[in-house]
């Protein structure tokens, strides 16, 4: 059995970035920038006013001192002549600056009377004006790779860039095995249970960036089967659930081997996700989960993400945190360990019942504390590392 970093290390090498699509702006939140993105105009493009009040000359800025006010430059509206010594502009907030004036004085700082003005009180030193460019300057850009949030969509707006290139989103079709199950909202016969592994991972990878397609639960029969994987021609990866293990009627291994999968690596040292396949199927990247639900997530957070974030061109590492063990826990088996747990203010407590099965557990858990193999036992207080979920 290889661990899980040799296990890693292999699925990353079945897929590689894909390639990239213009899309408009208003699609583009959590889609991932493929090429820097540069500005096409300075922002704001002229000095512009960051109160409402009166533009005119600072060296003139004083109290009790007075002004004529000569016109009015609003937002998209400028004052065209120039603000000469005793004039003063009326000006809006984000209009831009006359030519002359060098200072704004906000209006509760005014008493205005006709066309005249008189500063009643201390305007202060900060001339409240934005200079030109203040923002970003024209070609200032955007470093791809880069999820896009919606602060990075405003950016690009301001930027005037109405379309971004972004990476293709993967496509993963996901196939769940098994005679025993059947889709939410069916009507189960006595033996079966619903299929739930497909939903919780779909919303996993769809949540970080992939498309994902469900394809129709396979049977266990080498037909369905064969079916199934066809139906997933086209896609980037191709993900079966269950079928894994060693039963008679676990056929994922032999069906795919028939089908041509070159086989990259079966089963891995570590819990829950021990039976974990990978291989190539018609030069396509193909894993294949356990069918544990709860296996089938924490091998979606451990393996396939690391893959999706490959294919949008992202740094694949996973991200451990630490935080201090709240309660004692026993020492580790020899397969590295991702314990259901629970962080709270940077203190951590691992759930007493770690069934792969157990998926009100997983639900109530916010980290999977890392036990690597072989871990002794660890008192309370010990520094652990987790991935948060
Ligand atoms: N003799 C051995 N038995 C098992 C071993 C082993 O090493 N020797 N490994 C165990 C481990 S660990 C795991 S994990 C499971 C994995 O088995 P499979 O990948 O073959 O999965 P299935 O047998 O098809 O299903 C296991 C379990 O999960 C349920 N399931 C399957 N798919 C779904 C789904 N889409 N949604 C919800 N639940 C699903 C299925 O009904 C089973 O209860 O093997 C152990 N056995
Ligand atoms: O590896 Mo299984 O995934 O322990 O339940």
């Amino acid at each position: 059995m290889i661990t899980v970093e040799e296990a890693r290390k292999l699925l990353l090498g079945l897929v590689s970035p894909l390639d990239s699509e213009d899309v408009p702006l208003a699609e583009a939140a959590g889609r991932v920038l493929a090429e820097d993105a540069a500005a096409t105009r300075d922002q704001p493009p002229f000095a512009a006013s960051s109160m409402d009040g009166y533009a005119l000359q600072s060296a003139e800025v004083e109290r009790h001192a007075m002004f004529k006010v000569i016109g009015e430059a609003a937002a998209g509206h400028r004052f065209t002549g120039t603000v000469r010594a005793g004039q003063a502009v009326r000006i809006f907030t984000g209009a831009p600056v006359p030519e002359g004036a060098n200072f704004v004085v906000i209006q509760e700082d005014v008493k205005r009377k006709g066309d005249l003005i008189t500063i009643t009180d201390d305007p202060g030193t900060k001339p409240n004006i934005r200079p030109a460019g203040a923002d970003f300057r024209v070609g200032q850009t955007i470093s791809a790779p880069r999820v896009l949030r919606p602060e990075d969509i405003a950016l690009l707006a301001a930027m005037n860039r109405p379309f971004v290139r972004v990476y293709r989103k993967p496509v993963i079709s996901l196939i769940s095995t098994g005679d025993e199950l059947v889709m939410p909202g069916g009507t189960p016969g006595p033996d079966q249970i619903i299929a739930s592994n497909t939903f919780g991972l779909k919303a996993l990878f769809e949540g970080k960036g992939a498309h994902v397609r469900l394809l129709p639960i396979a049977r266990d029969t080498h037909g369905s089967l064969r079916t199934a994987l066809g139906l997933a021609e086209g896609s980037d990866l191709v993900i079966t659930i269950g079928g894994a293990s060693v039963g008679d009627h676990d056929l994922v291994e032999d069906v795919a081997a028939d089908l041509g999968m070159e086989r990259s690596f079966y089963k891995v040292r570590m819990r829950p996700g021990k039976p974990l396949m990978a291989g190539r199927l018609n030069g396509r990247a193909m894993v294949g989960l356990p069918g544990n639900p709860v296996s089938a997530m924490v091998c979606g957070y451990i393996f396939v993400l690391p893959m999706v974030r490959r294919m949008l061109g992202l740094e694949t590492d996973v991200s451990f945190q630490h935080a201090t063990l709240a309660e004692s826990l026993p020492a580790n088996g020899p397969r590295e360990h991702y314990m259901r747990a629970m962080v709270e203010n940077g203190r951590i407590t691992a759930f007493g019942d770690q069934d792969s099965s157990l998926l009100s557990i997983l639900a109530q858990a916010n980290a999977l504390l890392m036990r690597p193999p072989n871990d002794p036992a660890l008192d309370a207080g010990t520094q652990v590392f987790y991935v948060p979920l």
